[in-house]
Parts: C-alpha cells; sequence; structure tokens
C-alpha cells in the first residue's frame, strides 16, 4: 500500500509502504494511484514527493506475483500517469530503487538520491528487461552508451555515481526524504513539461551500428544462450532509432516474450533460492533462526596459496582482524605483497582506503592462540591437515573454531584429531575466493550448531551466498562433478574429442567446456587425488580400463604421465602456445592418441552426437544430485541449484542442475538414464536413482515440492 500525507504546507507525500523492500506489488501500485489522484486534485498541494517506507525507496515489482495472473493497476500506465502529471513529482531515493523501482523514479521529473543509495535495472538478472518504460527513458536520460552498461549488466550504481550519470539531479548525505521536500517546494511553480523523459530525445551517438554491434557480442559472449540480454539490446536499440510510443511497443513485444519464458521462471527462481539457503537446517534439528552465531573479530589462515591468499582478503574486507600464516619465509614475503596489491585493488575498486593494518603476517602457528575462528587452506593431504588440527587443538584458547578449506576431505576425520570437535567445520571457498560468491559449509557428524551459523554467517558478512552441507566425499559440488567428468572422459573413448564436448557444453551455457576448464585447473590436481584414492593400480588380469570394479577412464592419467598437466605446462586436453598461454587448440597429437588407445583396447569409435554428449554428461550431474538429496547431505534442490550456478559456472538461465531436471522432465531425465545405463552397466552413476524414481512415480512434482519427498530427519535436539 502506500501512505499519503501534506507536508511543509504544499507537498504532497507518498510514502511505499511494503516491507521488507517496499516492491510494487498489487496493493502498492493501487496505493500510488489512489495517493497521486489525492495529491493532484488537492488545491493546496503544489508538488509531490514520492518515497519508500523505512529508508528504501523501492525493490522494484513484486517477483513473487510474476508467476500469477496480474491484477492491480499495471505499471506501464501508473508510471505515465506520474510523469504526466500537472504538478512536479519527486523521487525521494533512499537505500535501493531498483527494477520497476528505477522505472518509476524515472517516471518522476526529479529525482533526490541519497550518496549511498543503490539505483540500478536488475532485470537482466531474472531474465526480463525494464519493461515498465526503462529500457526506452533510461537511455533519453544518459544516453545510449551508459544505458547498454546499466541494462545489460544489471548493476547497481551508488548515488555519487547516479549523479555523473546523469541520473539523478541531486545527491545528498543528509535526510534525503527532507532535501526533496525542499527541494519540491523550490520547484512547485516551474511546470514539469520540459523534465518528462520520455519527451526527450535519445543522445545522439556517431556509430550506432557498431555500438550496437558491439554490445550484443559482449552479452551473447558473456551470457551463452541468454535471451534476456539480447532482449535488453534490442530494446535499448529501439529507443535508439524510434519515436518513444514505438519504443514502447517493440519493449512490450520483447517483455511478453521473455516473462513467460523458461529462463526468465530459472532466473527468478534461482535468485529466491540464494535467499533460501540462508535459512539452514541440520539433521540435528538445528536452525539457522534458533542458533545464535559466535562472534568473529579475529581470525588466522594457514597456508598462503592462491586460496589462502583470497581467503585472507575476503576476511579483511569484511573487517576481520587478519593473521596471515606462512611457514616458508619467501612464500610468506610474495603472499604478502600478493594480498597488499589485492586490498589495494579492491579499495580502489570500492573508492575507500585499502586496510593493510586490519592483516600481519606471521611464519609460526604462535598468534593461533588468541583468534576465535582460523581457516586452514594448507596442500589437499589428509595427514597434514590432521596434524595442523591436533596443534590447533592444542594451542588455541577455549571456544576457537577451526575451519577448513578443504575441497572434499572428511570433515570427521579432522575433527576427531582435536579436543573440541563440536568447534570443527569445513569452510569450502572457490578460487579466486575474494571473487566467487559461493561458500559451501560443512557440518560433520559432531559440529554444533554454533559452529555452523558462524562460519554461514562469517560467509555472508564476506558478501557470499553460504550453503550449509553434510559431509561426504566431495560435499555437494565436487562430488556431483566426479559423473560428470567421468562421463566426458568415457565419451573421448568412445569416439568424439574435447573439442565437440567443450562446444556442446558452451552452447549449453557453461562458461567454458569440461576440457578447458580441466586445461585451466590443471590436470594433475585430479590426478593426485586418484592416486591417493589407489585408483592408479591396475589389478592383475584386469583390463586398465575397469578399477575397484566399475568401469574406469585412464585418459587424464595417461596425459599426466607424459607431463601435459593443461595450460600451465602448454599442453593437456588442448595445445597452447606456451605454458601459461590461454588460446585453446585443437591438438593432433591428441586426436591420434585417442586413435591409439582406442585401438589398443579394441574400441571402435562411433559417432555421438550433440544429445549424447549433453545427456549423458548432464544426466549423470543430476542423477548424482537426486542421490545426495536422498541421503541429506544438501536440505532441498534449492542448495544444490544454488551451489552449481554460484560456484561452477552453471547457467542462471537454466536454474541450476536440479531445477533443469525439472524443466527436462523427470519422466524423460528417468528414462534416458535407463537407457544409459543399459548401454553401459558398468557405469553405475548412470543408474537412475531411488528418488528420482519416486518422483516419477508421484507425478513428477515440481521442484518446490521436492522437500515432501525426502526422508525427514530426526530431530536430535
Ligand atoms: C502474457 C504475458 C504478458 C507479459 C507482459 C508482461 C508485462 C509486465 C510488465 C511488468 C513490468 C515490470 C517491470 C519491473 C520489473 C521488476 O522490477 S523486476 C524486480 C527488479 N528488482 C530486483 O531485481 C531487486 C531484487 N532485490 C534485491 O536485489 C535485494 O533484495 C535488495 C532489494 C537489494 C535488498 O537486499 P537485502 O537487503 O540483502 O535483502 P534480501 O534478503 O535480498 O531481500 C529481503 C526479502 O525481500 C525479498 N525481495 C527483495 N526484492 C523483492 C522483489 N522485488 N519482489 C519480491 N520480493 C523481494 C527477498 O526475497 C527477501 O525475502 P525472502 O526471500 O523471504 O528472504
Amino acid at each position: 500500500m502506500a501512505q499519503y500525507s501534506r507536508v511543509s504546507g504544499t507537498v504532497g507525500l507518498i510514502t511505499l509502504l511494503n516491507p521488507p523492500v517496499n516492491a510494487l506489488s498489487a496493493a502498492v501500485r493501487q496505493g500510488i494511484v489512489d495517493t497521486l489522484d489525492k495529491a493532484l486534485s488537492d488545491r493546496k498541494v503544489k508538488s509531490v514527493v514520492i518515497c519508500g517506507h523505512n529508508g528504501k525507496f523501492c525493490g522494484g515489482a513484486d517477483i513473487r506475483e510474476f508467476s500469477s495472473p496480474l491484477t492491480g493497476p499495471p505499471l506501464i500506465p501508473l508510471i505515465q500517469g506520474v510523469e504526466s502529471a500537472a504538478k512536479p513529482v519527486v523521487a525521494a531515493i533512499d537505500g535501493v530503487a531498483l527494477g520497476g523501482g528505477l522505472e518509476l523514479a524515472l517516471g518522476c521529473h526529479y529525482r533526490i538520491a541519497h550518496s549511498k543509495a543503490r539505483l540500478g535495472l536488475p532485470e537482466v538478472h531474472l531474465g526480463l528487461l525494464p519493461g515498465a518504460g526503462g529500457s526506452q527513458r533510461l537511455p533519453r536520460l544518459i544516453g545510449v552508451p551508459a544505458a547498454l552498461d546499466l541494462i545489460t549488466t544489471g548493476r547497481h550504481v551508488t548515488g555519487a555515481e547516479a549523479l555523473q550519470l546523469g541520473l539523478v539531479d541531486k545527491v545528498t548525505d543528509r535526510n534525503t526524504v527532507d532535501e526533496a521536500v525542499k527541494f519540491a517546494l523550490s520547484v512547485a511553480d516551474q511546470p514539469p513539461n520540459s523534465r518528462r523523459v520520455s519527451t526527450f530525445p535519445c543522445p545522439r551517438h556517431p556509430d550506432l551500428d557498431a555500438l550496437f554491434e558491439g554490445a550484443m557480442q559482449r552479452v551473447r559472449q558473456r551470457a551463452r544462450g541468454a535471451l534476456a540480454p539480447v532482449a535488453c539490446v534490442q530494446a535499448i536499440r529501439a529507443a535508439a532509432t524510434l519515436p518513444y510510443a514505438q519504443g514502447m511497443e517493440r519493449e512490450r513485444e520483447l517483455m511478453a516474450t521473455l516473462f513467460t519464458s523458461g529462463q526468465a521462471r530459472a532466473q527468478q527462481y534461482h535468485f529466491f533460492a540464494q535467499r533460501a539457503v540462508g535459512r539452514w537446517s541440520m539433521p540435528s534439528g538445528a536452525r539457522w533462526d534458533t542458533t545464535k552465531p559466535g562472534a568473529v573479530h579475529k581470525a588466522m589462515v594457514i597456508g598462503l596459496g592462491t586460496m589462502g591468499r583470497g581467503i585472507s582478503v575476503a576476511l579483511v574486507q569484511a573487517g576481520v582482524s587478519v593473521v596471515a600464516m606462512e611457514t616458508n619465509e619467501k612464500q610468506l614475503m610474495e603472499a604478502k605483497q600478493a594480498i597488499s596489491s589485492m586490498l589495494e585493488r579492491g579499495a580502489k575498486r570500492r573508492g575507500v582506503a585499502p586496510a593493510l593494518d586490519k592483516i600481519r603476517y606471521s611464519w609460526n602457528m604462535e598468534p593461533a592462540a588468541d583468534v576465535d575462528l582460523v581457516i586452514e587452506a594448507v596442500f589437499e593431504d589428509m595427514a597434514l591437515k590432521k596434524k595442523l588440527f591436533q596443534q590447533l587443538s592444542a594451542l588455541c584458547k577455549p571456544g576457537t573454531f577451526l575451519c577448513s578449506n578443504t575441497s572434499g576431505l572428511d570433515v570427521d576425520q579432522l575433527a576427531s584429531e582435536t579436543r573440541h570437535p563440536e568447534l570443527v567445520v569445513g569452510m569450502h571457498f572457490f578460487a579466486p575466493a575474494h571473487v566467487m560468491k559461493l561458500l559451501e559449509v560443512v557440518y560433520g557428524s559432531r559440529s554444533s550448531p554454533q559452529a555452523v551459523a558462524t562460519a554461514m554467517e562469517l560467509g555472508k558478512r564476506m558478501g557470499k551466498v553460504s550453503v550449509a552441507v553434510g559431509n561426504c566425499r566431495g560435499f555437494v559440488g565436487n562430488r556431483m562433478l566426479k559423473p560428470y567428468l567421468e562421463q566426458a572422459f568415457f565419451l573421448l573413448e568412445e569416439g568424439t574429442t574435447p573439442e565437440f564436448v567443450d562446444q556442446v557444453l558452451e552452447e549449453f551455457g557453461f562458461a567454458m567446456g569440461v576440457f578447458r576448464m580441466s586445461d585451466l585447473s590443471g590436470l594433475d590436481v585430479g590426478w593426485r587425488v586418484r592416486k591417493a584414492d589407489g585408483l592408479l593400480n591396475v589389478s592383475e588380469g584386469h583390463s586398465a580400463r575397469i578399477r575397484q570394479g566399475c568401469r574406469y577412464s585412464p585418459l587424464g592419467d595417461l596425459l599426466c604421465e607424459q607431463g601435459r598437466f593443461g595450460q600451465k605446462t602448454g599442453r593437456g586436453w588442448y595445445q597452447y602456445d606456451k605454458p601459461g598461454g590461454r588460446v585453446a587448440k585443437p591438438d593432433p597429437w591428441l586426436h591420434g592418441f585417442l586413435e591409439k588407445f582406442r585401438t589398443q583396447h579394441g574400441l571402435v569409435a562411433h559417432r555421438i552426437d550433440h544429445q549424447e554428449v549433453l545427456e549423458r554428461c548432464l544426466y549423470a550431474l543430476m542423477n548424482e544430485g537426486f542421490r545426495i538429496l536422498e541421503d541429506g547431505i544438501a536440505a532441498g534442490p534449492e542448495d544444490i541449484d544454488v551451489i552449481y550456478v554460484l560456484g561452477y559456472s552453471w547457467p542462471p538461465h537454466r536454474g541450476g542442475p536440479m531445477f533443469y531436471a525439472g524443466m527436462v522432465g523427470l519422466q524423460k531425465v528417468l528414462e534416458r538414464l535407463e537407457h544409459y545405463h543399459q548401454e553401459h552397466p558398468d557405469i553405475p552413476s548412470l543408474k537412475p536413482c531411488n528418488l528420482l524414481r519416486k518422483l516419477v512415480v508421484n507425478g513428477s512434482p515440481p521442484v518446490h515440492k521436492w522437500r515432501e519427498f525426502l526422508k525427514k530427519p530426526q530431530s536430535q535436539l
């Protein structure tokens, strides 16, 4: 709804009221129509201010309403009504003005913003475009290049940047509504005719064709296969080339296509899933809303390789004092330099001073005695980590949380080395740790709810989306990755090439196909893990393609034996112009090697098509996701999907693997898995999991109902 009052004698004040972000629900839209009517018909009112309750202007259209038939006054004519008002209307922008919220402000005749307010048109992240006139008014106000940037990236700008762009008329550090009222008094006598943005000509640009071509190329590269960014560019092109009314018609057409698309549904699901994972629970019955996190003022990071450096930066940027530790003095010095420059670059980007005084460096463990939390980020070696946890347990003050940045080792084993296993959790960061938004928080069988709450909260302070998951090999993300990688290797054995597999996966929307990714992260990483797992030993009398009773592809191991570790050695699944080179080129040597391998093992290459690559890689991965749900390692499909989109570059417009399984149809996923498992009975990951069967038997319910089919955890509280 919206509240109305008259202030300072002649200013009609409309306050949007819909906590927490004053989204433009049907009731709010009706409220605006009614209160604007009141203000315009009140003779004592000379000008109008629109603001939001509780320091937030407006978070945009109410996204929850998009999944049911639209009711209440539509937004486009409402904003048109504001713009055509005969009395000056001023938007007082505090907190946020996003999406429809900013579009409403663009319909006002003046915009006054707090310097720290955040303004933006983030609809592209919801699979939409700014469809309430935003795509037509913004370029008219700030020019085509700036509008292209804001609308296609969905990025937020501060009030200060908005002023530079010409998006707002004034910024203030004082009370925004008071300032807006003063401003409204000052313009009360000025007819708003010349202030209607829809009547502005779009600022000219010397080479529109080149500008739009470049923009189209960028969006297609950034989000392969996503419809919304392309539609955003098309809508802005309409603003630049057509009269306003025709531009609005084009905006409406493009929006109608997006609005009902599966991609929009997927991206809106992802929006709410990111928020839902914050409401975590553990099998013990412990929950986010009944557990208080411990205070973390000071933390220690042990091991300053790539991960440790990124974690240290993320902690410092979150305001935590850090002791960064590394035993090797040379590495410690290198790390210090690298961390300082990362902090300086980050501070420059955010327009603040670098908090270099928040971090100190140590080559020994002694400072651990005085910290609230330790994150170890040493080499992925269980024996090494165990020893470290023993030492920490003896050294730390009572109550210090001990966290491991392991990407898949057993958290319970680490906890069992300590005197207080309840204080131990996994904090699995993703590289680069100061950039990537995902954090897997891994609870072991003895982790206390408070330890989990502390890690979850710390992740949030670092600007991450934290997902609580159970303890198993690889946790959620890496456990699901295993069958996906395996399928890709098997497909090579059976007849295809790394280029074709990557092309299919990239067309699906992954930023990088599986082989390019493997070259980037280094083939030796998985090789070392397989060695530790005893997978490199061929049992006597058995084929090299069977290990531990299941089908196994030795291809990755054979490449490693040749020193082909990927980009860093200049050779891997592809060839590069030099070690460290980034441009992957098909490698005739590898094609020959694959042929030789097939001959050696009596394999006859067959034609593998696009569908088979996609289905075998993705359905095997989804199948493992269903197993993870069945095992209670993830509390719900949203947790898995958020992990995959934020940590494994699953395309957001496909929602995540579990959401995508629902989009494809669970029946179809089951049938195809059955088909492939029949063809390859020696690949257990292709055997459809029971939960998938159970969901299909129960009519393939939508993803938000799957939790009803999961085993209920037994509360032990
Ligand atoms: C037949 C077909 C016809 C088709 C034609 C159709 C034409 C239709 C025309 C309609 C035109 C509409 C055009 C406008 C579109 C939009 O405006 S889309 C929305 C754009 N806005 C956003 O994307 C902003 C989303 N929100 C945020 O980014 C953040 O929430 C925030 C505002 C920056 C606040 O962040 P923070 O303080 O961290 O809080 P959160 O935890 O994120 O949010 C708190 C709760 O509020 C919920 N929420 C936030 N925004 C919205 C929203 N816009 N709608 C609904 N709900 C919202 C959020 O989910 C949190 O709640 P919980 O999920 O319960 O935790």
